[in-house]
């Protein structure tokens, strides 16, 4: 059992409310206060991204939100049941596809282990993993193992492997930091396509504030570490996406202008008001 019930009342379109989370590592001598203050909400079906200074807690927030991590105090409900362990309900796809992967097992087998471990009958995960490669573009190479595949093409296998699992709601730490740009922006707009076809709800961390207004619906700032939310950006530019007509608009500017100041802001100390 990862979650248990709570009986706070939420908006029905919530799926992640994180509430005053605060996490301190426990040191000799002295804690260290990662996340001070974090709350925020994700609804059912958006794609959020958290964007903040390098060592602003990013890494700890999501692994809080995981279930990987304990909180310090706060809490992180999923789905109305508060986490207390990694969630039936989440899927997640870290920065380092290299070590997320085994490499004696080939890509259908990589993707088709969580499912084995869920007790998915065989014909449905049969079904999920063909699904899932092909949604990747890696159809093919379903027999390959992880090792004869490039970076790019092992982070995909990653992705399906969360995407086979059918979560509800999708976590990335930093996923395509490790991939030259090309595949970098070949990888973005395959996480906007999964997202809008499959519905899912996704947050995503990353320090590349062009990404996030890329990717995003909302970005969220966090200050820097003891990490409390500068301020969630709404990113009104339109659904349909591309590389090149989304980032060279005006409105695309504007938008990576403000995170990219709210960013120095966080860098020099700046903490909201209030
Ligand atoms: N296991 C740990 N023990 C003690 N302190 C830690 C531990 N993990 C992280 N920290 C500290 O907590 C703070 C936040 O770290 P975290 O890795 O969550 O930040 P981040 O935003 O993901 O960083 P980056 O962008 O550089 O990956 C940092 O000051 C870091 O040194």
């Amino acid at each position: 059992m990862t979650t248990t019930p709570t009986g706070t009342a939420e908006d029905a379109s919530t799926l992640l409310d994180v509430r005053a989370l605060r996490k301190v590592y426990s040191g000799k001598g002295r804690g260290v206060e990662a996340v001070s203050d974090l709350t925020f909400t994700v609804a059912a079906g958006e794609l959020v991204c958290i964007v903040g200074p390098s060592g602003a807690g990013k890494t700890t927030l999501l692994r809080c939100v995981a279930g990987l991590l304990d909180c310090t105090s706060g809490e992180v409900v999923l789905e109305g049941r508060q986490v207390t362990g990694p969630p039936a309900g989440m899927a997640m796809v870290f920065q380092e596809y290299g070590r997320s992967l085994f490499p004696w097992m080939t890509v259908r087998q990589n993707v088709e282990r969580p499912l084995k471990e869920k007790k998915v009958p065989k014909a449905e995960r049969r079904r999920l993993v063909r699904e899932a490669l092909e949604a990747v573009g890696l159809a093919e190479v379903h027999d390959a193992h992880p090792w004869q595949l490039s970076g790019g093409m092992q982070q995909r296998v990653a992705i399906a492997r969360a995407v086979a699992y059918q979560p509800h709601i999708l976590l990335m730490d930093e996923p395509f930091a490790a991939v030259d740009a090309q595949t970098r922006a070949d990888l973005e707009d395959l996480v906007r396509a999964l997202w809008k076809r499959l519905g899912v709800t996704v947050l995503f961390v990353t320090h590349d504030i062009d990404e996030s207004v890329y990717l995003g619906q909302r970005v969220i700032v966090l200050s820097n570490s003891p990490t409390v939310v500068l301020e969630e950006v709404r990113i009104d530019l339109p659904d349909e996406r591309d590389q090149l007509t989304t980032r060279s608009g005006p409105r695309f500017a504007e938008l990576r202008a403000h995170v990219y100041e709210l960013i120095q802001q966080a860098k020099q100390g700046h903490r909201p008001a209030g």
